[in-house]
This record gives C-alpha cells, sequence and structure tokens, in this order.
C-alpha cells in the first residue's frame, strides 16, 4: 500500500505544442506549493518550455532530467526529449508539433508501463495531424487500447455527472453497426466496476440510454432497443447489477433525471460529449476506463483559436491531474482491501473488461 503522505508521480504528455498544451500545463502547476499534493513529470523539451512560459508570463522552474526514473519529489520534473529549440507556431499545427506530440506520448507511456510514473494525463493532440505522420489511432483511447492490450471505456467525468460512451470515435454511419448485446452487457460490467474500483461508489445505479429517437418509441423508429439495449439490461439487472433503461437520450439529461444516477452509458460519442460539455465543460475529465494503468486527459481540444492568446482556461487539466491522483489512490486502497479479504470471502471479481470486445469498425 502506497503511505498517505506518498506524492503520486504523475506523468504529463504535452500534445500539440501549437495548441493550449503547454500553456495549460504550467497555469495548472504554476502555484509554488503544487508539488506538495503530488510530483509532475512533463515530458516535453525544456527550450520549448521556456519560451512559451515567457509568452505567457509564467514564473516556472523545471529540474531537467533524461528519464522518469531520475524525477524529484517537490520539483516540477521536465524530461528533456529535445535539446534543440522548437519552432513554435501557436495557433498552426506542424509537422514539428505533431512529431514531438508522437515522442510526448510514446515516452510517457513506456514511463507508465514501466512504473516510473504512477498516472499519466495528456494534453490534447490533433488526431487527423498525428495520423497523417502515420499514428494508427483516431485520439488516445485506441493507442492505449494497443499498447496495454484491453479494452477501455470512454469515461467523461465530474464529482456530479459521470458519462462513458459505448462507441467511440467512429463515423456516425458506423454507430448502429457496432453496438451489440454482449458489448453494452461488458461495458456496463465495467463501468460498475469502475465506479465501485476508481471511484468508491458500493452499489453504482447506471442509466443507459437508447439509440434511437424516443428511444425507439416501441419499434417504430428503430429495433435496437428491443433487440439489443433492453435484453442486455435485463440480463445484467437479473445479475445484480444495477442497470436501468433504455432512455430516451433527448430529455435525459435533465437535473431531475440524470442526478438519480452514477453514471451514464451513451451510445455514441456527441450523444454522451454535447451534455457532458454543456453541463460540464470547465471542470470535466476524460477518463479511460477499464485499463490497468490509469489516464486522464481534459475535456477540450487543441483550441489553436485562442493559442497564444493567454486566455486558455487551466481547470479541466487541473481537474484531470487531481482525478488521476483520486483514481489512483482509490484503487490502492481497494486493491489493497481486497488482496487482504479472509480466502474463504474472496470473491472473483469479473471486471467485465475481456480482451475479446470486437475492435470499433472505423473504416
Ligand atoms: N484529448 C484530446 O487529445 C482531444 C483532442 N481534440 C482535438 O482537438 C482539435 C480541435 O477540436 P475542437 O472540436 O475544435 O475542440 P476544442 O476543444 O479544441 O475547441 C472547441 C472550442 O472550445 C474552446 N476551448 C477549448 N479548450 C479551452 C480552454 N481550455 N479554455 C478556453 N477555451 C477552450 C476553443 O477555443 C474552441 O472555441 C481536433 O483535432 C480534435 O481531434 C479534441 C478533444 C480532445
Ligand atoms: N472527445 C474525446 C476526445 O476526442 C478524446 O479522445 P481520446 O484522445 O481520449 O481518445
Amino acid at each position: 500500500m502506497s503511505p498517505k503522505n506518498y506524492k503520486v508521480r504523475v506523468g504529463i504528455s504535452i500534445g500539440d505544442f501549437n495548441g493550449i498544451g503547454p500553456e495549460i500545463i504550467m497555469k495548472s502547476l504554476k502555484d509554488k506549493t503544487i508539488t506538495d499534493f503530488f510530483t509532475p513529470i512533463i515530458f516535453g523539451s525544456g527550450k520549448l518550455f521556456t519560451y512559451q512560459k515567457n509568452i505567457f508570463k509564467l514564473n516556472l522552474n523545471f529540474n531537467y532530467i533524461n528519464e522518469a526514473s531520475q524525477a524529484q519529489p517537490g520539483k516540477l520534473n521536465m524530461v528533456n526529449l529535445a535539446k534543440d529549440n522548437s519552432n513554435v507556431e501557436l495557433g498552426t499545427p506542424t509537422e514539428e508539433s505533431t512529431h514531438m506530440a508522437i515522442s510526448s506520448l510514446e515516452a510517457a507511456t513506456e514511463a507508465l508501463m514501466k512504473g516510473e510514473i504512477d498516472v499519466l494525463v495528456t494534453a490534447p493532440i490533433n488526431k487527423d495531424e498525428m495520423m497523417k505522420m502515420g499514428f494508427k489511432h483516431a485520439g488516445h483511447t485506441g493507442y492505449f487500447e494497443e499498447k496495454f492490450n484491453k479494452k477501455g471505456l470512454m469515461f467523461l467525468v465530474t464529482d456530479d455527472l459521470k458519462v462513458a460512451v459505448s462507441t467511440h470515435h467512429i463515423p456516425i454511419v458506423k454507430v448502429a453497426e457496432n453496438i451489440s448485446k454482449e458489448k453494452i452487457k461488458k461495458q456496463i460490467r465495467a463501468l460498475n466496476q469502475t465506479l465501485i474500483e476508481d471511484f468508491c461508489i458500493q452499489k453504482p445505479k447506471i442509466a443507459v440510454l437508447g439509440l434511437n429517437p424516443h428511444s425507439g418509441d416501441g419499434g417504430v423508429i428503430g429495433n435496437e432497443e428491443i433487440e439489443i439495449i433492453s435484453p442486455a439490461i435485463k440480463e445484467l439487472s437479473d445479475n445484480g447489477i444495477l442497470a436501468f433503461g433504455p432512455f430516451p437520450a433527448d430529455s435525459f439529461f435533465q437535473p431531475s433525471k440524470y442526478k438519480n444516477f452514477d453514471a451514464v452509458l451513451a451510445m455514441y460519442h456527441d450523444q454522451g460529449l454535447a451534455p457532458f460539455k454543456t453541463l460540464a465543460y470547465e471542470e470535466g475529465v476524460n477518463y479511460t476506463a477499464g485499463l490497468p494503468f490509469i489516464r486522464t486527459s481534459p475535456d477540450h481540444g487543441v483550441a489553436y483559436d485562442i493559442a497564444g492568446k493567454n486566455i486558455a482556461d487551466e481547470q479541466s487539466f487541473t481537474e484531470a491531474i487531481f482525478t488521476a491522483i483520486k483514481i489512483f489512490k482509490n484503487r490502492s486502497e481497494y486493491n489493497d482491501l481486497m488482496s487482504n479479504r479472509m480466502q474463504p470471502r474472496k470473491m472473483v471479481v469479473d471486471n467485465g473488461i475481456d480482451e475479446d470486445l470486437p475492435d470499433e469498425n472505423e473504416g
């Protein structure tokens, strides 16, 4: 078990440095007492951050290191991935900034897998530019799934509202064919498990949204609710998981409804993220649940339109850091609790996050 005063080592990948990544990272770390709470380890470049900290008039001092294992508590550690000057063109992605985004993510992920950092917080990337440079995934989620050989669940969280999405970054025309009873069952189990293990909610109540308008209206506007979603919910609730629905998505996000549940499973990206970002934008955190390692990020993108203007709000990034730390501590406590249980009472915990979920058909 980590002692109570253990300072979690928070790895930070910098994303596209021509977006708002470095600005929100530095603003999140600007308070001199921040290292009392955790040990930051940025995978970036000293010269790049020195240049940008002057633009944003921030007074930070970094401890430059060659690898994460050299990080020191009490300091703003920076793994210096590039010794030369970087050409900064705030507001425009370049080959150089995209290349650095990939290097930073890869170095941070390696450190995470080697145990040199405890959690990873990723600053926003430009998926399109990364894919043009050979990166295989339309986002971090797919990248981590491949790296960790496990299906993750895109889970957007605040204290009050938690929304997961059944399909991730795929075209809308592919959504229906990527929804299945088995997949939804596994995702609800995964959601149930992450709520217990990572968020300390003992008996989570989970709402599931329908796919079609009015949840299909008895089948006249689509059959996925009748054939796929309702049977999945029924099987799980027969087995003790508190899953409810399918609810029509258009009216679900009234406070009097969503506040009755600990989390929501939406069927596709914008069905879940549009209401989430409307209700919880500043403090929203994107957490990739169900993986063996902890990764969070802010709930926004590279924001090229405001890069360099010194108006980017760092709150979501700060929340991403503290959410990752909280999950790390909750998970450690949960694991301690489970491993200390007396043998006869030990349950086999089906975390429901089987590796055999079919890949989303992105093409
Ligand atoms: N985790 C990640 O790596 C994510 C990456 N993206 C990528 O970002 C790029 C741009 O995506 P958009 O849809 O334009 O979303 P965006 O989040 O970058 O921007 C949407 C609007 O929100 C504003 N905004 C975003 N973050 C802000 C902040 N911290 N403070 C103040 N205003 C903020 C922007 O100025 C813009 O007007 C795309 O390439 C997308 O793939 C988008 C979401 C997450
Ligand atoms: N809309 C969420 C998003 O784009 C972030 O995705 P990912 O990079 O976490 O896969």
